[in-house]
């Protein structure tokens, strides 16, 4: 047979590794023809509603539900009461905590959830809310975790045993009825032994405020009890629609083969969505009573005030280092304020999740890690935004005690970076916190990234307006911000990480059809970053048919293989390889039917692109899709018709991505208004999928970077109400403050990752934080500015040059 086309045009027809491949998700998006939860309208279907708290902390004394149920339209008003003949009234968290469902006997942050009303539709059920009378008593509010566990205020009395002592947590034994856990890593005595004798320390304390990912679509669910079959679909916006039906079916008894979970359109997820909430169970419970279908769906405030918050880390550091720069030790001690139940979705081993990667990227010898976790009378979660695993805690508090210690040894913070990376040679390394990380090569980055943004001219330039600021000439300052990060990301391995028990591989499972096209379907689910696009990529180079032709379906439990969901960037990662292993299966039986095709030996036959080719006689091949055709339709002795191939895979190790940022900015130091001149962004990601897919990931993440440093903030008053539960207070950046982002990479293959590829989707935020808060922080730095707390708003920016003197 002849070759009408090259080499090159078949590699660039298959569209895979590597191709920027536009999104083909987006014909759908663009043209509003997605299916979000909310587009789900079923015959007869109700409508569910929260009786939210106005209290932090109040016991409730009395709920009337008379006036709410004569309200034309209602259907049915659900309390704690109605729930507990169920065992309903409290669920696990993911944590190992529990959550009331709804308020049972009192309330313990505001906005909580206390009774569910079920209606015709959302106005009638909205209307009802407002008439359910709650006669609540105020208890006194604990915001601050500090004097959380200085307080004779117990907040969960559910914690204390009846002779008053307290009894061990989920993860272990707890001080104080407000406290929820320890966890330590590293070796607390010899840090603090090469502290106290350090020739130069620095020292910080550092607060990650609270924020929230604030997702386009908020939460939501629609439940559907089919009594005749004895059916439960579940529709919702869940990052992990496995765990969601194994929970589901543990908490309801229903058969886990009777329930069918599905996860349709995503509008944004940023880990808001992997946690379980009252509203799911309730339109579960609610369409269980009623036999219809039953809608729940939160408003953009119930969101804000309601759902999985982020961050709110009190950090407080150490680090000592030789006079020359060197790092000897760090100490690191958190207090993590986790609301009012214990929902993080960390790996069950992690209560803290990953914060000890707080050594960074740095060959730190010996370092120590401690976090408390504390109950306060705010909105439980802590699992969300752009690292649910705390790597953008320790990122954060890593990157300013290098620019704190710079200052102590009064040099310039990107050499004193440059002095301590880990080496290339050293990988893989293993930190004084117990990972070990797998590959690197930070230098190169790191040098690429200074000469791009020419730091030493800048550094010139920021010197001489410094001296025009004290002559009087300019009242605008230069901050040059700089961070280099690594993350960790792709959880598992199974053996150090699972939720609930439930261990952390993920999944893949392909079809190819006679015609030589494919569906394949994974564990995994996009909230809209782009997986449609680049998996198939993934399996375009692995099985030699265009990407064109493989659709990939996610979310739906019914056909989807288990696997753990989309968060902590872990799809590429683990479902990334789970597909390039299946793609490899199938591989291997399309090479024994072109062996037999060709009539040569197995060995004889070899892959080239999009065929398998007699080795050494390429003009003798049998396309893949002629292959896929004989599958079905020729006998071939010994081998099952069929093309198909599953694989779960484990992974043998995270991989840690990582990436050198530069943020350049001006201040005008009498409005406090930051304007940022330039942002160069470096990422490696190892092997490269779909470069433009890339590029998205790290202008979101930058931009939700650049939310939470300059001003994003979930803020509580003492009495416990939510300060910013609107978008008139929370802020969400516009085309307005964003930057043009200047993009860049270097590639550094994951070496135990199938094809070398590394997560990205939240390596700009873990990153990009820091360097807004150090751009903020360097401007002010040659005034006598050590640390200031983000987020840097307005009104902090202007109080910083304010306390530094520079309004006098
Ligand atoms: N090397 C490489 C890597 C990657 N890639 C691509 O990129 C993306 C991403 O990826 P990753 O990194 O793996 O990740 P994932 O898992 O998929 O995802 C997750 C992430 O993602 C991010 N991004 C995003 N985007 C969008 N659009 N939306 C959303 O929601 C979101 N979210 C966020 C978050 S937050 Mo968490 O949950 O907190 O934990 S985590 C997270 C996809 O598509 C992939 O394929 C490529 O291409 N290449
Ligand atoms: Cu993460």
């Amino acid at each position: 047979m002849k070759d009408e086309i090259s080499r090159e045009e078949r590699v660039a027809g298959l569209k895979g590794l590597g191709c920027s491949r536009k999104r083909v998700e987006d014909a759908r998006f663009t043209q509003g023809k997605g299916n979000y939860v909310d587009d789900i309208k079923l015959p007869g279907m109700l409508h569910g509603d929260f009786v939210r708290s106005p209290y932090a902390h109040a016991r409730i004394k009395s709920i009337n539900i008379d006036a709410a149920m004569a309200l034309p339209g209602v259907t049915a008003v659900l309390t704690a009461k109605d729930l507990e003949p169920l065992g309903l009234h409290w669920m696990p968290t993911l944590a190992g905590d529990k959550q009331m469902v709804l308020a049972d006997g009192k309330v313990l942050f505001q906005g909580q959830e206390v009774a569910f009303v079920v209606a015709s539709d959302r106005y009638v059920a909205a209307d009802a809310v407002e008439l359910v009378e709650v006669d609540y008593e105020e208890l006194e509010v604990i915001v601050d975790p500090f004097k959380s566990l200085q307080s004779d205020v117990v907040l969960r009395e559910d914690l204390v045993a009846d002779d008053g002592s307290i009894p061990n947590g989920a993860h272990g034994p707890r001080k104080h009825p407000n406290h929820i856990f320890t966890w330590e890593a590293g070796e607390e005595e010899a840090t603090n032994q090469v502290i106290d004798n350090a020739a130069v320390v620095a020292e910080a304390e550092m607060y990650y405020h609270r924020t929230h990912p604030c997702p386009l679509e908020t939460c939501g669910s629609v439940a559907s009890m089919d009594k005749v079959n004895g059916k439960l679909t579940l529709w919702g916006t869940f990052q992990a629609p496995h765990v969601v039906r194994t929970v589901a079916s543990l908490l309801s008894g229903i058969e886990e083969h009777n329930i069918r979970v599905v996860s349709p359109d995503i509008g944004g997820g940023f880990g808001n969505k992997v946690g379980v909430y009252p509203g799911y169970i309730c339109s579960i419970v609610a369409s269980i009573v009623t036999g219809v279908p039953v809608k729940w769906v939160e408003d953009r405030m119930e969101n804000l005030m309601s759902t999985a918050f982020a961050r709110d880390y009190w950090m407080k550091g150490k680090i000592s280092a030789t006079k020359e720069g060197k790092i000897t030790g760090l100490h690191c001690h958190v207090t993590a304020d986790h609301g009012a139940f214990d929902a993080c979705a960390d790996p069950t081993k992690f209560p803290a999740g990953f914060m000890n990667i707080c050594t960074g990227s740095y060959d730190i010898p010996v370092a120590y890690l401690g976090v408390d976790g504390v109950y306060t009378n705010k909105a439980p979660g802590g699992v969300s935004y752009r690292c649910s695993f705390r790597v953008t805690e320790a990122v954060y508090f890593i990157e300013r005690m290098i620019e704190v210690l710079a200052i102590e040894l009064n040099m310039d913070p990107a050499e004193l970076r440059s002095i301590n990376f880990i080496k290339k040679e050293q990988f893989p390394y293993t930190a004084a916190l117990g990972w070990e990380y797998d590959s690197g090569d930070y230098q190169t980055a790191w040098d690429k990234a200074l000469k791009a943004v020419d730091y030493k001219g800048l550094r010139a330039e920021q010197a001489e307006r410094v001296e025009a600021f004290k002559r009087g000439e300019t009242r605008k300052v230069m901050g040059i911000g700089l961070s280099f990060f690594t993350e960790i990301v792709g959880a598992g391995p199974v053996k150090n990480c699972d939720i609930l028990g439930m261990g952390m591989f993920d999944s893949c499972e392909i079809r190819i059809h006679p015609t030589g096209s494919a569906v394949a379907r994974l564990g995994t689910i996009s909230q809209g970053q782009g997986h449609a696009t680049t998996f198939a990529q993934i399996l375009a180079t692995e099985i030699g048919l265009s990407a064109e032709s493989i659709t990939i379906e996610e979310g739906d439990t019914d056909t989807a293989p288990y696997g753990l969901g989309t968060y902590g960037s872990r799809s590429t990662p683990v479902a990334g390889a789970a597909a390039a292993m299946a793609g490899r299966k199938i591989r291997a039986k399309a090479q024994m039917i072109a062996a037999y095709l060709l009539e040569v030996h197995d060995n004889d036959v070899e892959f080239d692109v999009d065929r398998f080719v007699v080795k050494g006689v390429p003009e003798r091949f049998k396309t893949m899709k002629e292959i896929a055709y004989a599958a079905y339709n020729q006998a071939i002795p010994g081998l099952e018709p069929g093309l198909e191939a599953v694989s779960y895979y484990d992974p043998p190790n995270m991989t840690y991505p990582f990436g050198a940022y530069v943020c350049v900015m001006d201040i005008d130091v009498d409005t406090g208004v930051p304007e940022i001149r330039r942002f160069y962004a470096l990422d490696d990601c190892g092997t490269r999928i779909n470069p433009m897919v890339i590029e998205g990931q790290i202008h979101g993440g930058l931009t939700e970077a650049l939310a939470v440093a300059l001003g994003q903030e979930i803020a509580y008053d003492d009495m416990g109400n939510v300060k910013t539960a609107t978008l008139m207070d929370f802020f969400l950046p516009t085309a307005w403050e964003v930057p043009n982002y200047e993009t860049d990479f270097t590639v550094t293959p994951s070496p135990h990752h199938p094809i070398g590829a590394k997560g990205v989707g939240e390596s700009p935020h873990v990153g990009g934080v820091p360097c807004f808060s150090n751009a903020v922080q360097d401007a002010f730095r040659p005034f006598g500015n050590r640390h200031t707390n983000m987020p840097h708003d307005h009104w902090r920016i202007w109080q910083t040059a304010n306390n530094l003197g520079m309004h006098d």
